[in-house]
């Protein structure tokens, strides 16, 4: 029997986030392993024209629930959504939602967070850090309360190279930011973000540090304790291998690589590539919950969800299996044949920019124009373009993280919750997770039909030939321009045909000697 699925059993559990990636297989994995657990509470906004229940019953309608569904039948009765604006006031909750939250909460789970990089600052305080101060201030008035997980990134502290399970102060103090943004303008807020943020690399990560640091401050007597994932991929294992379902992080480069936009990338083929599955970070968030209610630990715990000390994976290992998994699994209508040249010199990458990427955009949108269609490659191009020159930082460095705490919890669990609830990295076969993650992104991002491979495979040696047939002709026009204007490229011209011909003649010569 598993003690953490029996801890969950006729919980009510509160998660922030849930319509989101992580947020998403956390409900599933709950409902699969604990399906008498008594309610989960998701605080969601309406979003893109739909209501709340419209996004549950989505949710719940989805692939990724389909196994939920054998073994808790009333999945849609153990749900309830509440509605709630993070960015609000209290969340802009009713009074009786709150009620209910205060008063019947024994676990929290805060997911929510705005992870886009270059969000205004006035937003992502808004979101990574007053939010969370307000949530645990919700939480100090919840008698039932038996554990609080709050869910940040392994990058918080991405200006130090070596990372430990703890948390490290800020230069400003979060509080400090949060009263400022209230009387400053936003003109003024962004001037300073800058300097705010010094060396982190972005909004994001500098506001998930401040929103430790909240965590750390606002405590009080709560159990909590703070889980930091690095680069989310897709899932390795549950409830079923490479589910994805947004473009962040490795995704939508991915997508761009397997449909031959992205064909060299600005990366260090030796760092470390810290992905960790979905499904890995969500057992260990379980587990923690688990622990954090049970064993009580005397101060705010830190585990780290990273894979580079345990089981690591390079960039240039995971472009090379993507690619092989590219000829395996193509894409449906590529624009060129997938290709990964990764370099980290400046000038090279400038090169292959130009070349390889805004080159082949222009030439398409003058063909697009040609034919009286919008052209729309260009500006396709500079959207990816600005994408990875925004993820570029985490491609050309290696981090040191320890797992002291997370090995710790590994040890402490049944080997019974080890199975269900496995977050040990060093099991993990990279080449059958890419592979898996490659064809997740194919089939439930893009929606392509494995019906449709052999056709992708025609359209990629179709483009393989205009390939060859376009450099040849390139080369034979740059040629004949030499030719016509430079005395040097003459004589070059006519040193091979004669070394050419003299060749020739010399195997012919000995070809009939020999007869
Ligand atoms: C062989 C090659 C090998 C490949 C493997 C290489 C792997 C590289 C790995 C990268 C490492 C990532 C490191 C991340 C580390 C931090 C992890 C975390 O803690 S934090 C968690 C991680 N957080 C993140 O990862 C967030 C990072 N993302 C961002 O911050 C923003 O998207 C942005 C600033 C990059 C672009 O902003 P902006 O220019 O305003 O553009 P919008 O966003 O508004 O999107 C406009 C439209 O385009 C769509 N679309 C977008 N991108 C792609 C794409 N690549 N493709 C396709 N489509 C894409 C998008 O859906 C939208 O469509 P629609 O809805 O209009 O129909
Ligand atoms: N993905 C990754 O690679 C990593 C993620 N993390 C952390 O994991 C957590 C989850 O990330 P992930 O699932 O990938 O992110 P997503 O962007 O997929 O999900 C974010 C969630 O937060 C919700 N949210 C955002 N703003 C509000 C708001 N104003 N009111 C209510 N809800 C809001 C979103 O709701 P809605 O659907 O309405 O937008 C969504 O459910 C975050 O804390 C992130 O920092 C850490 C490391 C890596």
């Amino acid at each position: 029997m598993s003690m953490i699925a029996a801890f969950y059993g006729g919980k009510s559990i509160l998660i922030t986030g849930a319509t989101g990636f992580l947020g998403k297989v956390l409900m599933e994995k709950l409902f699969r392993t604990s399906p008498d657990l008594k309610v989960i509470y998701i605080l969601v906004r309406p979003k893109a024209g739909q209501t709340l229940q419209q996004r549950v019953f989505q949710i719940l309608n989805s692939k990724l629930f389909e196994k939920v569904k054998e073994v808790c039948p009333n999945v849609h009765e153990k749900i309830r959504a509440i509605y709630a604006d993070l960015s609000q006031n209290d969340f802009a909750i009713s009074k009786e939602d709150m009620q209910e939250l205060l008063s019947c909460t024994n676990v929290i789970f805060h997911c929510a967070a705005t992870v886009r990089f270059d969000d205004t600052l006035r937003h992502a305080v808004q979101l990574n850090v007053t939010a969370t101060r307000q949530l645990l201030l919700m939480a100090s008035q919840m008698p039932k309360l038996e554990a609080f997980i709050h869910i940040s990134t392994a990058y918080s502290n991405c200006n130090l190279k070596h990372i430990d399970e703890v948390i490290y102060p800020c230069p400003v103090e979060p509080k400090k930011i949060i009263d400022s943004l209230e009387w400053l303008d936003d003109a003024i807020i962004e001037e300073i973000a800058p300097k705010l943020i010094r060396d982190w690399p972005n909004i994001y990560t500098y506001t998930k540090a401040l929103g430790e640091m909240v965590v750390q401050q606002e405590s009080r007597n709560l159990n909590i304790a703070i889980i930091r994932p690095s680069i989310v991929g897709a899932t390795w294992q549950e409830p079923f291998p490479g589910w994805v379902d947004n473009v962040n992080g490795p995704n939508g480069l991915i997508i761009a690589a397997g449909k031959g936009f992205l064909r060299a990338l600005k990366a260090t083929p030796k760092a470390v590539a810290d992905l960790i599955p979905v499904d890995t970070v969500v057992n260990l968030m379980l587990a923690v919950g688990w622990y954090t209610a049970v064993h009580r630990p005397k101060s705010t715990l830190v585990y780290h969800s990273t894979s580079g000390n345990l089981n690591p994976c390079n960039w240039h290992k995971m472009g090379v299996q993507v690619l092989a998994t590219f000829e395996k699994i193509p894409f449906e209508r590529a624009f060129r044949r997938p290709y990964a040249n990764f370099t980290s010199n400046n000038f090279t990458s400038q090169y292959w920019n130009a070349v390889s990427h805004r080159a082949p955009a222009i030439i398409y949108d003058c063909y697009l124009r040609l034919t009286g269609r919008k052209p729309r490659m260009t500006k396709l191009m500079n959207q990816i373009l600005r994408t990875v020159s925004m993820l570029e930082y985490f491609i050309n460095r290696s981090w040191e993280w320890s797992t002291y705490n997370t090995e710790m919890l590994m040890s402490e669990l049944s080997p019974e919750d080890q199975r269900v609830f496995n977050f040990d990295v060093r099991q993990l076969n990279w080449l059958e997770y890419i592979e898996n993650y490659v064809l997740g992104v194919k089939k439930y991002l893009l929606k392509e039909d494995m019906a449709g491979i052999p056709e992708a495979k025609q359209h990629l040696k179709r483009l393989r030939n205009i390939h060859y047939l376009f450099n040849t002709a390139l080369f034979l026009i740059v040629w004949r321009l030499l030719i016509a204007r430079s005395q040097m490229a003459r004589n070059v011209w006519f040193f091979i045909v004669s070394f050419c011909y003299k060749f020739l003649s010399y195997f012919r010569a000995s070809s009939t000697l020999k007869v």
